[in-house]
């Protein structure tokens, strides 16, 4: 093996991670996600970890799964939740990953009363830190990773409230199922899901970008990126994002709680946001640009034009303009089932390697 993992730190017995969960208990519980249930687990050497039970829908063998598990390890990076081994005994197959205490971004961005904890300086410090997971994942990590699910829950943060991107590579494991795509995980209304992987599984490092775009909007405005209470003009965010931007009126966006903003930082962060979700996956900026644009003063953001309005969610249509760019003629990936309104399921030719395939431009 020629990962220098020896094989002891990868397994973790299933005795030690019962005594460490109390039996799985339910006030171990932290939460139930799409893969399956989270225990708190304290080890005799005081050390807090997270076990995540991988439902049945993990079919993998035992080997595949191992060496999947191997290769994850040495995916490495501050702002990365790390996973610090498995469990492969008895009926489920588990994960162990470090824990982290303050809850994820969601928890406190779209609650009124705690989204105040988080100012704008915070805020600001959490898009840094996901940006540089994500350009980890995409050009630096030992083999390139698409997340495929950035989202507000995926962003834990620690003590001192610096971003920790969870669920990376999880598609991995879960050879020939979309798990993203089928009902189960997200019953067809996935607001942060890029138009072209949402209609025709066509997946690249811009579908990251494109729902990283949606979770800048998020974290500026503090709120979720589709509520229907808001009303047709602002229920969509994407949409309300640009009607203002057009207007010259982005700064209206920026949640009410903040006290104390950065108006030019905001107005940058909006502007990333849109481009970010442009319609044509070729005009979205990657996360070595994107990571320029924030930290660079000199750097001249382009104008972003209209976002992708259409075929994020339930509404999915061919007709609109927003899809007539994505072939390009260069992919080998050729899902092209078409989803009528209302259906959940979309082919993803891509699933079983979520590293880059030929439809990345250049690379
Ligand atoms: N390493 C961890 N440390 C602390 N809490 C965690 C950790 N990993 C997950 N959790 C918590 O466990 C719960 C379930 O997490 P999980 O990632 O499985 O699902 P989710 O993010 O809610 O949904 P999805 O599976 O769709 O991403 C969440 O409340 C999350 O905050």
């Amino acid at each position: 093996d020629d990962t220098g993992q020896e094989s002891s730190s990868l397994f973790f017995q299933l005795q030690t991670l019962q005594l460490a969960t109390n039996f799985f208990s339910d006030l171990n519980q932290l939460g139930h996600g799409g893969f399956g249930p989270v225990y708190k687990g304290l080890m005799p050497d005081g050390q807090e970890i997270a076990v995540k039970k991988l439902s049945e829908h993990s079919r993998q063998g035992i080997r595949e799964f191992s060496n999947e598990v191997k290769l994850l390890l040495r995916i490495q990076h501050k702002n990365l939740v790390q996973l610090l081994g498995c469990c492969v005994e008895g009926p489920e197959k588990m994960l162990v990953y470090e824990y982290l205490p303050n809850r994820s971004l969601d928890y406190f961005l779209f609650d009124k009363k705690k989204s105040p904890s988080l100012d704008w300086a915070t805020r600001f410090q959490i898009i840094v830190g996901v940006v540089r997971a994500l350009l980890y994942l995409h050009e630096e990590a030992p083999e390139r990773i698409i997340h495929r699910d950035i989202k507000a829950s995926n962003i834990l943060l620690d003590q001192q409230l610096n971003p920790k991107v969870s669920d990376f590579g999880l598609a991995r494991l879960f050879p020939g199922e979309d798990t993203h795509l089928n009902t189960f995980r997200i019953s067809g209304t996935h607001g942060y899901m890029a138009p072209e992987y949402a209609m025709r599984g066509f997946l690249s490092v811009k579908t990251d970008v494109f729902s990283f775009g949606i979770l800048v909007l998020e974290i500026v405005s503090g709120r979720k990126n589709f509520e229907d209470r808001l009303g047709v003009e602002r229920a969509d965010l994407l949409y309300y994002a640009w009607t203002l931007f057009q207007t010259g009126r982005s700064l209206e966006l920026v949640d009410s709680t903040l006290t104390k903003i950065d108006p030019d930082e905001i107005a940058m962060c909006i502007k990333i946001g849109l481009l970010s979700c442009q319609a044509m996956w070729a005009k979205r900026p990657d996360m070595n640009s994107i990571h320029l644009m924030l930290s660079s003063d000199s750097f001249t953001l382009p104008q972003p034009g209209q976002p992708a309005l259409q075929g994020r969610r339930g509404m999915w249509s061919t007709t609109t303009s927003a899809f007539t760019d994505n072939t390009n003629g260069n992919t080998t990936l050729t899902a092209t089932s078409k989803t009528s309104a209302g259906s959940s399921m979309v082919e993803d030719y891509s699933r079983n390697s979520i590293s880059y395939s030929s439809m990345d431009e250049g690379r």
